[in-house]
């Protein structure tokens, strides 16, 4: 981007974050990619089940993001809904190698989309913890998912592994894209 393109994106944009929201079921690995997001050291990230949300602000190719992490057990999706107005971008995340609960996924994800305060956010799908042995691929998620019937939505399915922190910057490369093409 040249001087003058930044800072009319730079006008544009100013100073808003870009509201996202990392959900899927328990045990995904949520809250390991927010922390790996933030913090691009090889440590390893401890988590416990979450109860309630972590939020944590980051800044990647100029682009202020707001990420909310909320707890994914079945009892504690209902409140999802409380976090979606203003949302910009979901990331759903999968445990790509617990083929078991796919079906559970899929329905989450079905019933999200049809919320009306999403119907402008853009989907990015994490296939996580692909060091998993019997993990599957994006293009079985993919279809596991359904993600090929989605109509008037930008979407997209990358494959990571939180635990060695990868794939992570490549599905924020594409939210970038996005975020900057809606904006122009
Ligand atoms: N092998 C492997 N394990 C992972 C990966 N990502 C996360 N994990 C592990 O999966 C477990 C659950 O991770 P969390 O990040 O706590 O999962 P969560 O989605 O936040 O779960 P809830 O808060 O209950 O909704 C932890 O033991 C993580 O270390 C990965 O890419 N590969
Ligand atoms: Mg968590």
């Amino acid at each position: 981007m040249g001087i003058m393109m930044s800072k009319i994106f730079e006008s544009l944009f100013g100073s808003k974050e870009v509201r996202i929201l990392i959900l899927g079921l328990d045990n995904a690995g949520k809250t390991t990619i927010l922390y790996r997001l933030q913090n691009e050291s090889d440590e390893a990230v401890q988590t416990i089940p979450t109860i309630g949300f972590n939020v944590e602000t980051l800044q990647y190719k100029n682009i202020k993001f707001q990420v909310w992490d909320l707890g994914g057990q079945t009892s504690i999706r209902p409140y999802w809904r409380c976090y979606y107005p203003n949302t910009d971008a979901i990331i759903f995340v999968v445990d790509s190698a617990d083929t078991d609960r796919m079906p559970v996924a899929k329905g989450e994800l079905a019933a999200m989309l049809e919320e009306d305060e999403l119907k402008d956010a853009i989907l990015l799908v994490f296939a996580n913890k692909q060091d998993q042995k019997g993990a599957m691929n994006a293009q079985q998620i993919s279809d596991a998912l359904g993600l090929p019937d989605i109509r008037n939505r930008q979407w997209s399915i990358q494959e990571t592994s939180a635990l060695k922190g990868k794939g992570l910057f490549e599905g924020f490369d594409w939210l970038v894209t996005c975020i900057k093409g809606t904006e122009e």
